[in-house]
């Protein structure tokens, strides 16, 4: 069901947590919520769940009002489900009670599924793949199987709203990469609306239909993950999000940009950042769109540091006016610390119009 937040805004006495934040949420979509620790991320999900109220502002989930100012419905009477960090699993209970529980209590449980209890605790356990783990108590599960309980508890009475805060940071790498396909899935099998707290934003790239980028109390950006990723509104959302370098120049136009670094005589040309970014005089390039060389034009530039990362190697380049990022395959040739290169837009992965949506 659409979610609308209009105007909210939320101090803990003198510190704003978040200034004026406006967002529509559609119904089935997934939405991630993504920003640096404080920005306001999990304040924004406590005002939807309902643990918080907003100091002003209106939210609107499933056209109700349900939040605001010293008005707060509270979260056993929203149509909503969480999924926390810390899986938050009853010690005493199966994996089949946990699932049970919000059958018996959740306010908005439909008719048909308030008539069919054990069929619908089946097709749960089904979803999150622990049928034979019915009877187990969360003692008795692995990491992974504890999130896919605390997962399988929040989707049972099929709410409006799943709200997820960073659920999988207390997984290791492997098994993170395994639930965020298993998340997924669940999104495409219950088309349930999702809002996914995240710092991380590989996972937020990764699933989410639209990305929320925070900052500061502020939303910087909303798009899809495409277009957060190539066309970043903001210097904070080109650097957070993909780690952009931020080249110093000068726009001549609207797409053509002249670097700053004395060695280079041709202007980057057919490249559309945001209005932002063009009023600094900065061109955001990722480290995969620059390419490295020996000889020919380019800017002139002498190799600071060098990663090997397997499939690719990191470079760290001085180029006078900025220090940037270039990332090259392995298997091309290598550059040494000390080395004098040219840094070039990499033509082969068509770097401007990779700027270009
Ligand atoms: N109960 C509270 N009392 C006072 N200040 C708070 C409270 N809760 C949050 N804050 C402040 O509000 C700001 C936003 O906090 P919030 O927890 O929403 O950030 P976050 O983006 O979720 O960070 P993290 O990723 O570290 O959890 C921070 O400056 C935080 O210190």
């Amino acid at each position: 069901m659409a979610t609308e937040i209009k105007n909210i805004t939320k101090f803990f006495g003198k510190t704003q947590a978040l200034k004026t934040i406006n967002l529509s949420i559609k119904d089935g979509e997934f939405i991630a919520i993504l920003g640096p620790s404080g920005c306001g991320k999990t304040t924004l999900l406590k005002l939807l769940a309902g643990f918080d109220s907003p100091t002003d502002g209106i939210i609107m989930i499933d056209h109700q009002n349900v939040s605001e100012k010293n008005n707060s419905t509270p979260p056993e009477k929203r149509n909503i489900g969480m999924v926390f960090q810390s899986f938050a699993l009853w010690p005493h209970m199966t994996v089949k009670d946990h699932i049970k529980f919000p059958l018996l209590h959740h306010q908005f449980l439909a008719n048909d599924l308030k008539n069919n209890i054990e069929k619908r605790i089946d097709e749960v356990l089904n979803i999150v793949e622990l049928q034979t783990y019915a009877n187990r108590m969360p003692h008795e599960l692995s990491g992974g199987q504890k999130q896919r309980v605390a997962l399988a508890r929040a989707i049972a009475p099929k709410p409006a709203l799943l709200l997820m805060d960073e659920p999988l940071s207390s997984l290791d790498a492997e098994l993170r990469m395994e639930m965020r396909r298993e998340i997924q899935s669940l999104h495409r099998m219950t088309g349930a609306t999702i809002v996914y707290v995240t710092h991380d934003q590989e996972e937020a790239l990764a699933m989410a239909d639209r990305i929320v980028v925070m900052n500061n109390g502020q939303i910087q950006q909303v798009g899809t993950p495409r277009e957060i990723y190539r066309k970043p509104n903001t210097e904070f959302v080109a650097k957070f999000v993909g780690k952009a370098n931020l080249i110093h120049g000068k726009w001549l136009n609207e797409v053509t940009f002249k670097p700053y670094s004395v060695s280079i005589q041709s202007n980057w040309m057919n490249i559309e950042v945001s209005s932002d970014l063009r009023a600094k005089n900065l061109c955001p390039i990722r480290p995969e769109q620059f390419s490295l060389s020996y000889t020919g034009e380019g800017i002139e530039g002498e190799i600071m540091n060098v990663q090997f990362q397997g499939k690719e190697i990191h470079y760290t380049v001085n180029i006078g006016s900025d220090l940037i990022a270039i990332h090259e395959d392995s298997q091309n040739k290598p550059f040494y610390i000390g080395d004098t290169v040219y840094v070039n837009l990499n033509q082969k992965n068509n770097a401007p119009s990779l700027i270009t949506i």
